[in-house]
């Protein structure tokens, strides 16, 4: 099984490398880096693999795909140009059984955002358990470390240049103040809600860790249930997931009291979700590392299930930093 990852210098990129590199099944073909915007090479590599994984830029990838001609090649784009197109899979397995298979059948497979994966986590179980009305005006806010900008924010970041004020990178920063953050589309389409949530992103001085939260009022929703049963909805419909689990009522008491540390999910592919709150106001939490299951551990699952493998096969990674 031939693998080649386009962009594998990237911050994605080279996730998914690590990863790969831990295992025997898998040949990956490598581009040496000054080669690496090299048509000529990556045609030839690209038609070569049975997998190809595209770490690029949006527009980069729409054209990467017009490089690729061998029927047989089956690509996993990390990138947001495809994530709601009608002829690629969204790769969210955990969405339902369905996805899953459509999934594994897949010759296009689009990785979700990671603050959408989150979001989509967090809410999908409640509309489609008929708790959360489809048009609740949803509000949602993402803490989020600042490798998910790529190379090119990392650097302005680390170098603090991310906004106006030269020596402020450890003050926390709301961004996409205009609301129209680019995984809208799919946080709305992947839970089947009638409009959009109002998202704010706030990024923050570590690296990497996510953690995404939607207040929900219990008065507004299907039968106005308490905070213990959405908490079972949730613990139901993921009871056979490897990568999603919800945190018991019982350990979520402490941090309910102190405070919800976004890196905890770190260097792993898993995704926790938290039911805190009260019967009046319950605030749905999932917390998971944007370079694990936001990106390149997402990547590495949808490639498992395309296979026919275990999806925990390269899953586990020592943390960041
Ligand atoms: N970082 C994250 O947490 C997440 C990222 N993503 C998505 O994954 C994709 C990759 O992101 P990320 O790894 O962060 O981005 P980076 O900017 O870190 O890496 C992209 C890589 O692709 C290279 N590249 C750019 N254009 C081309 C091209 N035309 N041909 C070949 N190589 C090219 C870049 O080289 P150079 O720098 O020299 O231009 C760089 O090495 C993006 O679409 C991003 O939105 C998705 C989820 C999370
Ligand atoms: C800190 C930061 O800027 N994070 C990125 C998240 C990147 C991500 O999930 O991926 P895609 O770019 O592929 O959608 C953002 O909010 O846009």
């Amino acid at each position: 099984m031939k693998v080649f990852v386009d962009g594998q210098y990237g911050t994605t990129g080279l996730k998914i490398h690590e990863r790969l590199n831990q295992r025997n099944d898998v040949e990956v073909l490598s581009i040496p880096e000054e080669q690496k915007k090299d048509s000529e090479i990556r045609i030839k590599l690209m038609n070569e693999a049975d997998i190809v994984f595209l770490c690029l830029p949006d527009q980069a990838a729409r054209e990467a795909l017009k490089l690729i001609i061998n029927p047989n090649t089956r690509v996993i784009d990390s990138s947001s140009a495809f994530r709601t197109h009608d002829a690629w899979t969204y790769g969210l397995p955990e969405l339902s059984a369905l996805q899953r298979g459509k999934i594994a059948n897949a010759a296009r497979v689009s990785v979700p955002g990671c603050h959408a994966t989150a979001f989509v986590l967090a809410i999908n179980p409640l509309v489609q358990r008929g708790i959360l009305p489809r048009d609740y005006p949803v509000s949602c806010h993402s803490l989020t470390g600042y490798s998910g900008g790529g190379k090119a924010f990392i650097e302005q970041y680390e170098t603090g240049r991310f906004s106006d004020i030269s020596d402020n990178r450890s003050h926390p920063q709301h961004y996409s103040l205009t609301l129209d953050h680019k995984h809208l589309p799919e946080m709305k389409k992947f839970t089947d809600l009638e409009f959009q949530p109002a998202f704010l992103p706030t990024v923050c001085d570590y690296y990497n860790g996510m953690v995404v939260t939607v207040p929900l009022a219990t008065r507004l929703l299907i039968n106005q249930p308490s905070l213990q049963e959405i908490h079972a909805a949730l613990t139901n419909y993921y009871q056979e997931e490897r990568f999603v689990s919800v945190i018991p009522l019982d350990d979520t008491k402490e941090i309910s009291q102190y405070a919800l540390d976004p890196t905890l999910s770190n260097g792993t592919n898993n995704s926790e979700i938290l039911v805190l709150g009260n019967d009046e106001q319950v605030l749905v939490a999932c917390r998971l590392d944007n370079l694990g299951k936001g990106s390149s551990g997402a990547a590495i699952q949808c490639m498992n299930i395309m296979l026919g493998l275990d999806e925990e096969l390269g899953l586990i990674l020592e943390p960041t930093k």
